[in-house]
């Protein structure tokens, strides 16, 4: 391939400049053209798409967000949407598309390949919820972010003999609340993956003040409910602790990258173009071991492939799991 695009779709992630900038270079240095893609699919629909040049990403790795800008396009579900988006890659002349993103973004980049044209897809976003891949672009950083505003809240929790509850994100997946949860030495982690029984936790919370906590912090992921509704069937169970909510929020999708992103974004960047310049579309690149892996996007599981399609309909092969090895680890560790 000669001329590809890059473009950033669904929520922003730390580390997506990151990826963005690598994409470009290495275009360039394997002398292809590069264009980028504003505002994700809406972008790509709108034809809004440039050339991109080395100096134009020089500053960019150490910003968070993306420069590309992001969006939420639901238009893109739809094949007239896909179709439109697909003629506009064709009137610039490109070949291949890097679509960095998440989930969502995925299920785009699917639609692209089942209609024959090349895409890569990246995993960019903070929920580490894709499948292909061990860790996503952005969770550590996001991560990092929870758990620094964890140990905040520690030190006021532990100071007022308070319990709280530290809402995170992560939709349906429960990673962030885990790695921020045991990262910052949470007594609860609640997770979307596993059920919990509120008159056990409030139990727990119980015996721990018992045992001679000064604090007693939940870890709670916005999968699971609102840190509020949360606070509402501890106190109905009888919990009497003096008790508050934190939700996180946005905080953690904001933010310089972590090295860690930043070179998983630059690896995974640079291979996204190698596969596009040997003329192969159709795969999600993820890291396994260590080692960066290629999936196909669409087919069989037997294949490997992160999706199949069932009449038309979108099926997950093998749907993300959060690591329950460290659900356990935080059970046993945090009495
Ligand atoms: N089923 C789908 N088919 C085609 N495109 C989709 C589909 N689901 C999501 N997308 C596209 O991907 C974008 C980002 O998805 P979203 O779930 O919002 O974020 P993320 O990619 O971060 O998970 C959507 O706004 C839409 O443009
Ligand atoms: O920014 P929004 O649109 O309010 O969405 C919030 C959601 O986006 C996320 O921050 C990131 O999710 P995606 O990467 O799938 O977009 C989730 O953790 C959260 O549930
Ligand atoms: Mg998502």
């Amino acid at each position: 391939m000669k001329r590809i695009a890059v473009l950033t779709s669904g929520g922003d992630a730390p580390g997506m400049n990151a990826a963005i900038r690598a994409v470009v270079r290495k275009a360039i240095y394997e002398g292809m053209e590069v264009f980028g893609i504003n505002y994700g699919y809406a972008g790509m629909v709108a034809g809004d798409i440039f050339p991109l040049a080395s100096r134009g990403v020089g500053g960019k790795i150490s910003q968070g967000g993306t420069f590309l800008y992001s969006a939420r396009f639901p238009e893109f579900a739809e094949l007239e949407g896909q179709l439109a988006g697909i003629e506009q890659l064709k009137k610039h002349g490109i070949e291949g598309v890097v679509v960095i993103g998440g989930d969502g973004s995925y299920h785009g980049a699917m639609r692209l390949t089942e209609h024959g044209f090349p895409a890569i897809g990246l995993p960019g976003t903070i929920d580490n919820d894709i499948v292909g891949t061990d860790y996503t672009i952005g969770f550590d950083t996001a991560v990092t972010t929870a758990l620094e505003a964890i140990d905040k809240i520690r030190d006021t929790s532990s100071s007022h003999k308070r319990t709280f509850i530290v809402e995170v994100m992560g939709r349906h997946a429960g990673d962030i609340a885990l790695w921020a949860g045991i990262g910052a030495g949470a007594d609860e982690i609640l997770i979307p993956e596993q059920d919990f029984d509120v008159n056990e936790l409030v139990a727990s919370i119980k015996n721990g003040y018992k045992n001679g906590k000064n604090h007693n912090i939940i870890v709670l992921a916005e999968g699971v409910m609102t840190g509020a509704e949360l606070a509402e069937k501890i106190k109905a169970a009888g919990d009497d602790s003096d008790l508050r909510v934190s939700t996180l929020g946005h905080i953690q999708r904001g933010g310089t990258p972590t090295a860690r992103d930043r070179v998983l974004a630059s690896w995974m960047g640079a291979r996204a173009v190698e596969l596009l310049k040997e003329g192969r579309g159709g795969l999600a690149v993820g890291i396994h071991n260590e080692k960066l892996v290629e999936s196909p996007i669409l087919g069989t599981a037997e294949e490997g492939a992160l999706f199949s399609l069932d009449n038309g309909k979108i099926v997950v092969n093998n749907p993300h799991k959060a690591n329950l090895d460290l659900y356990k680890l935080n059970k046993e560790i945090s009495s």
